[in-house]
């Protein structure tokens, strides 16, 4: 996702910061190619004083056009959020996993500008809104009807799907209570991800989540499913959200933590 996101965001026109965080055990820079080619020298977890080094000097370079975009490990969300809370930077949150509620709670404490969401992708971002509102008009519309969850993604994602897991609290309102993250089933090897029709090309970066529901007598079936091949359609979105977060830290906005939805229904989501 760091070569994805980086992308988006040169074509956006925006500048990529010459040094980024990175986990242990990488090289000491890389290459994004992008209408050229960009190198970024890397500062690995391991190197905790030079990464609150280099996220000062970003800082006091650049101010509030810094933002930092966090696509790393759901190991890392803590640290990272705290790293940048601490540091001062406004930053993308991308990354799933993790403790959201203290991650949530740093980041509103802080005073930063940031957006915080399991999925950047606009239709998907729409599809959760509509599931959040549907819940909130029709609260227990789906009581007594029975949820299955199945979420396939590339052999190396270490957590369940960040968006089911949202996807789960809509259904939640709608009166499926006796749901828990737990029940997600996590498809992450070949044989099963073919069966669920991934193809095998993109086996390396996909997202395909499917959610049934079945009423109590199986008498009535609901399917929501959206399907992602690689993973431009995030990247497009994060460039949204780096302009949007940019522009409210400009305008020194009262409000500082977003999600997509609300970038979506600003419209701001291209
Ligand atoms: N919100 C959204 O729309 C989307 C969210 N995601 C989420 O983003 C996250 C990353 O996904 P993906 O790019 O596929 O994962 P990858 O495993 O491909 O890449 C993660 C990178 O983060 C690095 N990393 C690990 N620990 C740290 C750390 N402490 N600090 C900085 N970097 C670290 C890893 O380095 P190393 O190899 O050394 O461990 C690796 O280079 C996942 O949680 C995924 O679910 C993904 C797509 C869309
Ligand atoms: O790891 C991924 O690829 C993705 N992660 C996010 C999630 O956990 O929901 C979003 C999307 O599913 C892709």
């Amino acid at each position: 996702m760091g070569h994805e996101v980086s992308q988006a965001c040169l074509r956006r026109g925006m500048t990529l910061a010459p040094v980024g965080l990175t986990g242990p055990g990488m090289p000491d820079q890389c290459q994004v190619v992008e209408g050229g080619t960009h190198t970024v020298k890397l500062v690995g977890s391991d190197q905790l004083t030079a990464q609150k080094e280099a996220l000062e000097g970003l800082k006091a370079a650049h101010g509030d056009r810094l933002v930092i975009i966090d696509f790393t490990h759901p190991s890392a969300v803590n640290r990272n959020a705290e790293l940048y809370n601490a540091a001062g930077v406004n930053f993308v949150f991308g990354t799933t996993g993790g403790d959201r509620d203290a991650l949530m709670k740093v980041t509103e404490q802080s005073g930063v500008y940031a957006v915080i969401a399991p999925n950047m992708g606009k239709q998907i971002v729409a599809l959760q809104a509509t599931m959040e509102r549907m819940a909130k008009d029709f609260p227990g519309a789906f009581a007594g009807y029975k949820l299955e969850v199945t979420e396939s993604h590339q052999k190396t994602k270490a957590d369940t799907s960040g968006t089911a897991k949202a996807m789960v609290s809509s259904f939640q309102g709608l009166g499926v209570d006796a749901f828990d993250h737990e029940q997600i089933a996590k498809l992450r090897d070949d044989a099963s991800q073919k069966a669920f029709g991934v193809p095998e090309e993109f086996s390396n970066g996909h997202a395909f989540h499917t959610y049934t529901l079945t009423s109590g007598d199986g008498s009535v079936q609901f399917q929501f499913k959206h399907n992602v091949c690689g993973r431009r359609t995030y990247g497009e979105g994060v460039a949204d959200a780096v302009q949007f977060i940019a522009h409210k830290a400009m305008e020194k906005s009262p409000k500082k933590v977003y999600n997509m939805i609300d970038i979506l229904e600003a419209g701001q989501m291209k």
